[in-house]
């Protein structure tokens, strides 16, 4: 059966399932004409050549495609929602494919355990899956929970069915996932024990099986779970020469426990990137983590028919990207050969995550497969990409607070969050430079009035020049806000109130016998707008918007708080050496525009991506701390810029 399936998947030739279906519908002159470009590529050209040939080829049987590719889950569910036919669609719509579901079971369970599973009666189940295959097509699947032998026994007929169905209709064969689905997190048992060996008979139907350490374990009958990462590799290279399938090897049992996967990782848990960019960094020296490297391994039979599946097209996969050969796999980094079997081992690095909410991981990894296999151009990229996306999805679990036992993932971790907004996230971020800054000796003195007035004519030139520089920002804000309304604020912003706040400390300078000249800058001020105009270079418009925000709104928040804290101290402000200054602070017709220019960075969170939103931050963020530095420096004299 395992060998059937194969190779049926092998004359298909497809690396993109959906392009295939759309080549269905090719003439038969086309047809001839693509045979012929075959066999003079594969006698005249260059390979580079051919791969552009590869893209043409794809592009055009691609034209009539769907949108989406269409994914199957077959699962049981999870009503906490991390888990099951739950954690599949919601890993589904992450990767932009349209989801089908048919449910295996229906389960009592959290994040804690399983209380309670009513299996589907099998022929209930088949009812189901026919009514998705009776009227939408299936480009690829994963099958999960079964439960007991009897469901066992109904999914694969039925997947027999189909996929034999298919065959005869020329359609292109779906990708095919299983999760051989043993035990839960909680160590819960997810499948009858009676029902162990009727699931091998499904796994040789797959194109690739995700088995965790201790089904690896059970599949090969072994009486407990390997202790070492090598040990799984082992375990799975035999359970891969066995069933003829592609084995995607996990390392999260090693993972909860703490342990570390790979040698070449150093042991020291650093500062963690967040994900995606957290398992590229491995090897590169930056932000060491530990390591949490999974293994993908391809049997020998498996390499030997996708290399045929080249030879046959004379080396144009008519909708297909290269597959990978047997020499393309070997000479790869990260790829172990063996002499004896040629079974090819893929190490797929990631870092690991230090955190308890890991619920539905193997769900949501076996789902990613399927959903994101239309997508590339083989198991191996797909597998690389998975492992990045779990691990960006695991790194931003903790922040769910969902469950108080093994927590689910953050599926959306891609998106912005949405509980809060940026600037809610923002202000709790800044607390500790808002402290500083009330309490800092500049702020304090001049409240009680013993600041020097030279430290402070010191300030209000630097102010000056910065404020100079800032109107230019705000004017380039206007010229790339992305709506009306954002434009015509930033233009208002950079055109009034810096003028007016440069005027009145003119006059400020006049009246306390300083020159008004413009002074030479201070270092302090040009980090700051070297950091400003940095961000306004190389970031996106909302990053501009970011970059400028803390100006708005901590000078704004300082102005209340000084207001509030003379009101507390009872000061007479006519007689005061800063009164006029205070009161200046004190104007909360300012605040109009600080409350715009929190909406408008609101706006542009919300609406961008996950990575949009922390680098929104992090331009807030610092310059927030220039903020501090800024007021600070009327005090400790930073040197000048020549
Ligand atoms: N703490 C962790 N840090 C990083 N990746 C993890 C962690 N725990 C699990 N993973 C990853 O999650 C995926 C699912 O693995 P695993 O948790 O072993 O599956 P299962 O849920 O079937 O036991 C794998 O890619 C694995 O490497
Ligand atoms: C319906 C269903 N399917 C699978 C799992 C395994 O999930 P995990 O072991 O990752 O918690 C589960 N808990 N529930």
């Amino acid at each position: 059966m395992a060998q059937a399936s194969q190779d049926s998947q092998a004359s298909s030739s497809s690396s993109y399932s959906l392009s295939a279906s759309a080549a269905s519908s090719e003439s038969c002159a086309d047809r001839a004409d693509s045979a012929t470009a075959a066999s003079f590529a594969s006698a005249h050209l260059d390979e580079a050549t051919r791969t552009v040939l590869r893209y043409q080829a794809h592009a055009d049987a691609t034209a009539d495609a769907p949108t989406r590719a269409r994914v199957l889950s077959i699962e049981g569910s999870d009503p906490i929602g991390g888990a099951g036919t739950m954690a599949d669609m919601k890993a589904f719509t992450a990767h932009g494919v349209f989801g089908y579901a048919a449910m295996t079971c229906v389960c009592a369970q959290n994040t804690q355990g399983v209380t309670d599973i009513v299996n589907m009666e099998p022929a209930f189940l088949r009812a189901q899956l026919d009514s998705v295959a009776d009227d939408g097509r299936i480009d690829s699947m994963k099958i999960g929970m079964l439960g007991t032998s009897q469901i066992v026994d109904c999914v694969r007929d039925w997947l027999q069915a189909l996929l034999d169905d298919y065959a005869r209709r020329g359609l292109p064969r779906p990708w095919v996932v299983i999760d051989p689905v043993m035990y839960a997190k909680s160590g819960d048992s997810l499948l009858t024990p009676d029902a162990e060996e009727e699931l091998r008979t499904i796994l040789p139907l797959a194109d690739i099986i995700t088995p965790n350490v201790p089904e690896l374990a059970a599949l090969v009958h072994a009486d407990a779970a390997p202790t070492t990462w090598d040990g799984a590799v082992l375990m799975a290279r035999r359970v891969a020469e066995e069933l003829g399938v592609i084995v995607y090897a996990k390392a999260g049992m090693f993972a909860l426990s703490g342990a570390e996967n790979s040698d070449d990782s150093p042991a020291v848990a650093g500062p963690a990137p967040a994900g995606a960019d957290a398992a590229r960094t491995r090897g590169t020296g930056a932000n060491p983590a530990p390591a949490c490297d999974d293994a993908l391994i391809i049997p020998a039979a498996v390499l030997d028919r996708l290399a045929d599946a080249e030879k046959a097209t004379g080396g144009i996969v008519v909708n297909s990207a290269p597959a990978p050969t047997r020499t393309d796999l070997a000479s790869r980094p990260g790829t172990a050969a063996d002499a004896d079997t040629a079974t090819r081992v893929i190490t797929l690095p990631g870092r690991r995550v230090a955190t308890v909410n890991v619920h539905g991981t193997g769900d949501s990894l076996s789902a990613s497969l399927a959903a994101l296999r239309p997508q590339y151009a083989s198991w191996e990229e797909t597998a690389r990409a998975a492992k990045d996306w779990m691990t960006g999805a695991i790194a931003a679990a903790d922040g769910l607070h969902v469950g108080h036992g093994h927590g689910p993932i953050d599926f959306m971790w891609m998106a912005p969050p949405t509980a809060r907004t940026f600037t809610d996230d923002y202000w709790t971020q800044v607390r500790g430079v808002r402290e500083r800054i009330r309490e800092m000796p500049f702020i304090q003195r001049m409240l009680d009035g013993t600041l020097d007035l030279l430290d402070f004519s010191f300030y209000l030139h630097q102010d000056d020049l910065y404020l100079t520089d800032y109107s230019s920002l705000l004017a380039l804000a206007s010229v790339r806000a992305d709506t009306l309304h954002d434009r015509t604020f930033f233009a208002h912003a950079a055109a009034g109130g810096v003028d007016a706040e440069v005027s009145f400390h003119g006059q400020w300078f006049v009246e306390h016998g300083f020159s008004p000249e413009p002074q030479t800058m201070s270092t302090v001020t040009a980090a700051y707008i070297g950091h400003e105009h940095r961000v306004a270079d190389s970031g996106s418009y909302a990053q501009l918007a970011a970059v400028v925000m803390p100006c708005f709104w901590l000078y704004g928040a300082i102005g209340l708080d000084i207001m509030k804290q003379a009101a507390d101290r009872r000061l007479d402000l006519d007689s005061h050496p800063y009164g006029a200054w205070i009161r200046q602070y004190s104007d909360t017709s300012f605040n109009t525009s600080v409350a715009r220019e929190l909406a408008v960075c609101n706006r542009l969170a919300r609406e961008g991506s996950r990575a949009n939103y922390d680098a929104m931050m992090d331009a807030a963020l610092i310059s927030s701390e220039h903020e501090y530095l800024f007021f600070n420096q009327g005090i400790d004299r930073p040197a000048l810029v020549r």
